[in-house]
């Protein structure tokens, strides 16, 4: 992968792919900022280089067509403090009007593009869509970690278009701090896996079962092995059409190094905004109930397990953590973890709203390393490759820009 101190970039419009992915509140607030913080050595040491720069990245799931919440217009006034000048914005990320923005934009100016994902063309992959975001720069930049997983346009298409593409600082940072754990993991090794893109990640477990020594799964994650072993889940969170994977992989594990630990116990209530709550069994849940948490018992089991622990990966909040009555198995956890790099474990923690769940109990700096990936932390770790990674290090066959 070639970086971006290969060249000099004064006089040079960076495009550069970034994931401000970033939780949000109700009133636009940004909740974390981990993965906007983790963005400025790349911006600075071009915009230190008297290069210009236009950000692309996307935020949440739009689906392909404007949404106000998912606007990237929440991250200017954030960026501008960080970068200390002012930052122009493109109310779409292609068309006339960024065309021109980015056409006028001088050295050490600062140009963010509208939601990716406000276009189809994002998630497809498209070519076309992607010919427009790179007509906009010089050379190409990735330095979106926690998106490289995505074989979306902006992410493999648009670097093919460049002769001079990059993988930025956080990339190579990134990298190395996850090349370095999994080379010498101290055992026993330990993951934590919740959240709830079971769809996504539920296909990395199966690497995971020869590499770990516990795989302990929690968050939303649990319900769809809990009901793959006939456990009664009321109206929890589940992903039907991967049951039989979770059934596959329950019995997997029964042959591999890595034990699966299950919740036993959940907090329940009617609704993830509902806050009378009760705790029962996992696998008793009735049917008005969901399981919007990790019970104390299976806090207690965790914690244990983590506690003898000296290698520990963990995305994927345990509980909806946003919610104050659901937000104590995470907490918990958290500070397991956060123990554990205390006693010189090696504590790899990583996803968006993982990190916004360590913001909110104020264990920032508590761990060896936080990761701004999730689903791409996991996928690197199977891989130890990415299709973002991999884009910025061929080099392309056909280049239409240089
Ligand atoms: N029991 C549960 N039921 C429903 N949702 C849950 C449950 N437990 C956790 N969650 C939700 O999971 C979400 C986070 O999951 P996600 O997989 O996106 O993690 P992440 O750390 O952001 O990783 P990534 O960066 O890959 O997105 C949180 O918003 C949280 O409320
Ligand atoms: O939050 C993340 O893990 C990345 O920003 C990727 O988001 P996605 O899962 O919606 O592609
Ligand atoms: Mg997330």
């Amino acid at each position: 992968m070639k970086t971006i101190d290969e060249i000099n970039w004064k006089g040079k419009k960076a495009l550069i792919r970034v994931d401000f992915n970033v939780p949000l509140d109700d009133q636009h607030r940004i909740l974390d900022h981990t993965r906007i913080e983790g963005a400025m050595p790349t911006l600075e040491h071009i915009l230190d280089q008297q290069g210009s720069i236009i950000l692309m990245s996307h935020l949440g799931r739009p689906k392909g067509k404007y949404d106000e919440d998912l606007s990237l217009k929440h991250v200017v006034q954030e960026l501008e403090k960080r970068l200390n000048r002012s930052v122009k914005f493109a109310p779409d990320c292609i068309g006339k009007e960024a065309q021109d923005k980015a056409r006028h934009l001088k050295n050490g100016e600062v140009l963010l593009l509208e939601n990716l994902r406000f276009h189809a063309g994002e998630r497809e992959g498209s070519a076309a869509f992607a010919g427009e975001l790179a007509s906009l720069g010089d050379a190409y930049v990735n330095d979106a970690f926690g998106a490289s997983h995505r074989r979306h346009a902006s992410i493999t298409e648009v670097p093919k278009y460049f002769r001079e593409k990059f993988g930025g600082e956080l990339l190579e940072l990134e990298m190395e701090k996850i090349d370095l754990l999994l080379e010498k993991p101290k055992a026993p090794v330990t993951i934590i896996l919740g959240g709830a893109k079971i769809t996504d990640k539920i296909g990395t477990i199966e690497a995971l079962l020869d590499k770990a020594n516990y795989i302990l799964i929690g968050g939303g994650m649990a319900y769809t092995f809990i009901k793959a072993q006939e456990g009664q889940i009321g109206k929890s969170l589940v992903d039907e059409n991967q049951l039989e994977v979770a059934r596959w992989l329950l019995n997997k594990s029964k042959r591999s190094k890595a034990r699966i630990v299950l919740p036993v116990d959940s907090v329940i209530s009617k609704s993830a905004e509902d806050p009378k709550t009760r705790v029962v069994a996992s696998r008793e849940i009735e049917d008005d109930f969901m399981g919007g948490d990790i019970g104390p018992e299976t806090r207690r089991i965790f914690t244990e397990i983590i506690a003898r622990s000296n290698t520990i990966f963990w995305n994927g909040p345990l509980g909806i953590f946003e919610k104050e009555h659901f937000q104590e198995g995470t907490q918990t956890i958290a500070q397991a973890i956060a123990d554990a790099t205390g006693r010189d474990a090696y504590t790899l923690v990583g996803g968006g709203d993982t990190t916004a769940s360590i913001t909110r109990f104020f264990l920032q700096g508590s761990f060896w390393h936080v990761s701004t990936g999730g689903g791409a932390l996991l996928e690197y770790m199977e891989k130890r490759e990415l299709p973002g990674i991999d884009a910025v290090s061929v080099p392309s066959e056909t280049v239409l820009f240089s």
